[in-house]
């Protein structure tokens, strides 16, 4: 690897109701803007990855994870960056979201959210979390 790619951290929360998951439209003047994801963002210096995905959560929707479990990280690469992505699966929440940076979300089937413009790394999460839901 150069020495100057930088390797930036990011947490990405499945937060699941039933069979759905809660997905978060990129506002607007975010990089992406207008495309899904999962809540969440990139970890600060010093952060562990569990604190950063409560900082978040607590930021953007004013939930707190009770139960989370890391499911899946992959790594995306960019020319000066590579960014490693950690998903959690959170089954169990305190709050009721609430969209804080105005963003659009929305509780939907992970099949129905392929019909959604999400962003690329996440298209093959979304695809296995319709099995995992499945299964449990
Ligand atoms: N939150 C989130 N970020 C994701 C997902 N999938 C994915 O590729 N990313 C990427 O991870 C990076 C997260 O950056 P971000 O801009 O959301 O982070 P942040 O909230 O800390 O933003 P900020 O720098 O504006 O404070 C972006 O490059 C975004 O495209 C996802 O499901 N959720």
């Amino acid at each position: 690897m150069p020495e100057e790619t930088k390797l930036l951290k990011v947490v990405a929360g499945i937060v699941l109701r039933g069979r759905t998951a809660l997905f978060a439209q990129r506002p607007a003047g975010k990089s992406y803007a207008g495309q899904w994801e999962f809540p969440g963002g990139k970890a600060e210096p010093g952060e562990c990855l569990c604190e950063a995905l409560q900082r978040e959560l607590m930021e953007e929707l004013r939930i707190r994870p009770l139960k989370f479990r890391l499911w899946k990280a992959i790594t995306k690469s960019y020319t000066r960056t590579r960014i490693r992505l950690y998903f959690y699966i959170i089954p169990e929440f305190e709050g009721t979201p609430n969209a804080c940076e105005g963003q659009q979300i929305a509780w939907l089937l992970p099949q129905h959210a392929l019909d959604l413009p999400l962003l690329a790394a996440d298209v093959p999460i979304v695809r296995a979390l319709a099995f995992e839901i499945e299964r449990c």
